[in-house]
């Protein structure tokens, strides 16, 4: 059972509605939001996030269902959009993503349909480019002019709805078109998703904006197939999507993973290299390959606290604990399609501390890691947290509070007292999740997931 707080600002009561979507978790591990609770809850794993007063706030539409944005004057709730997937992928707040709050014709613009004047939206709900327009774009929708085109190309095969819904500014057949492509079709009508093809076995393709790079198709561990479409000609019932498949979240590893491009882990200094490199902030190992550019984020924590084993879950989505402590610097580079994130972690033993300030002027962000039950060495990881950001108001801070499978794990409403988190300024977003790193599973907790999600989001803000 998950117990969730909401917070004021729109950004986080965006996180909010995404760590409490319940389509998102496990079955079976699906949140229960509640409001209003403020005592310790049965958690299994709890996600806070504060608000501005730095003081969890029990939230106060939380009832199952994300929160309305504030703003936000739309019909439908909030609660789809911020369950999609692809919404995440949109910069901007989900509500003004979803084009809530907006009039008719921007909302119509922002999901890829023609906005006012005619022109088209930048592809709305973060599905990627909008799709090209039939060149038959007029009104009535040119269904004549497609049946045409699948009539040339003799296989009855889909034509998709990119064109035609497109040409017809629906904003369901927009985002259909991106959905679902299949079958040979003539090039110049060709939408972005059809140029590259059928997908394998003549499967229709997800998305552009949700597919790895080009070139680099999904396949390892990582790599989900695509959910099979029905191969028809266009016709009503092709061109109109159904709602709901603009909300179908795409598989996880698809969207943010990219497995071609394997997470590398850069460089081990030894502990005698360590004050050279140390003295050279600008030859770190990811800087070193003029990819470094300040979008660093630095993973911190005690000695054992389980960083590495956490990077190198993030990293490959499957549990691999680390087996021997970081002697020096850790870096890995995680690719998404949007970004490239880039992990550095410094060993937690004592003869590394020092280091730690050293590198947060670079970072985006800071992940602190802990031992939820490493109870006696807490009062030490808070002192050290404190004394790093203490400087730096507005850093935003991700706390894992991992190791939660073990028995003697605090909880992470325990954690948050432990690491007085609501003494760590009111600006900054401050984010405190439940994490563990299963030997006997092979594929990372949800937990994990939801935490990979919002570090890429937060890097995405940051940068
Ligand atoms: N039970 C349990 N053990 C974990 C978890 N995560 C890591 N460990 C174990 O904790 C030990 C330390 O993990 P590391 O990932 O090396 O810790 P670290 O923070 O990188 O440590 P340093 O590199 O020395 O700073 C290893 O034996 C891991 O197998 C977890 O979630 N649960
Ligand atoms: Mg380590």
């Amino acid at each position: 059972m998950l117990t969730l707080w909401c917070c004021q600002s729109p950004d986080q009561a965006a996180w909010t509605a995404l760590t409490a979507c319940p389509g998102r978790s496990k079955p079976g591990a699906n949140p229960v939001v509640r409001a209003g609770e403020s005592n310790k809850p049965p958690v299994e794993r709890l996600a806070l996030c504060l608000t501005e007063t730095g003081k969890p706030q029990p939230g106060a539409q939380l009832t199952g269902r994300a929160p309305r944005v504030p703003g936000c004057r739309g019909s439908r709730p909030c609660a789809l959009p911020l369950c999609a997937r692809p919404s995440l992928r949109a910069a901007g707040r989900p509500a003004e993503r979803a084009g809530h709050g907006l009039p008719p014709a921007a909302r119509r613009a922002l999901r890829g349909g023609p906005g006012p004047g005619g022109r088209r939206g930048p592809g709305g709900l973060g599905l990627g480019p909008p799709a090209e327009p039939c060149p038959a774009a007029r009104r009535p929708p040119c269904r004549a002019h497609c049946r045409r085109q699948c009539r040339r190309s003799g296989t009855g095969a889909g034509f998709g709805a990119a064109g035609e819904a497109a040409g017809s500014g629906s904003a369901e057949g927009t985002a259909g078109g991106r959905l679902g492509v299949s079958g040979p079709r003539r090039p110049p009508l060709r939408s972005p998703a059809a140029r590259r093809g059928p997908g394998p076995a003549g499967r229709p393709r997800p998305p552009s904006s949700l597919l790895p790079p080009p070139r680099l198709p999904a396949v390892g561990p990582a790599a989900v197939p695509d959910s099979p479409q029905p191969r028809r000609c266009c016709g009503p019932a092709f061109v109109r999507q159904e709602p709901s498949r603009h909300l179908i979240p795409l598989p996880r590893e698809v969207a943010f993973y990219c497995p071609l491009r394997a997470p590398r882990f850069v460089s081990l200094f030894p502990p005698a290299r360590l004050s050279l490199a140390a003295a050279r902030l600008t030859l770190l190992p990811l800087a070193s390959q003029g990819k470094g550019h300040g979008k660093q984020i630095l993973v911190l924590g005690l000695d054992g606290a389980g960083k590495t084993s956490v990077l190198h879950s993030l990293a490959t989505n499957h549990v691999k604990r680390s087996v021997a402590p970081t002697e020096g610097f850790n870096a890995i580079c995680i690719n998404t399609e949007e970004s490239q994130m880039e992990f550095l972690e410094i060993g937690g033993s004592e003869s590394l501390r020092s280091y730690w300030k050293m590198y947060l002027p670079k970072v985006l962000l800071l992940i602190y890691v802990v031992d939820s039950a490493d109870h006696a060495r807490l009062p030490v990881a808070k002192q050290l947290l404190h004394q790093l950001i203490q400087n730096d108001s507005t850093l935003p801070v991700v706390v894992l509070a991992n190791k939660q499978d073990l028995e003697g794990a605090f909880c992470i409403t325990d954690i948050h007292d432990a690491l007085a988190l609501s003494d760590l300024g009111d600006e900054r977003k401050m984010f405190l999740i439940g994490t563990h790193v299963a030997e006997d599973g092979s594929e990372i907790s949800s937990s994990m997931k939801d935490a990979k999600e919002l570090i890429a989001q937060l890097v995405l803000e940051a940068q």
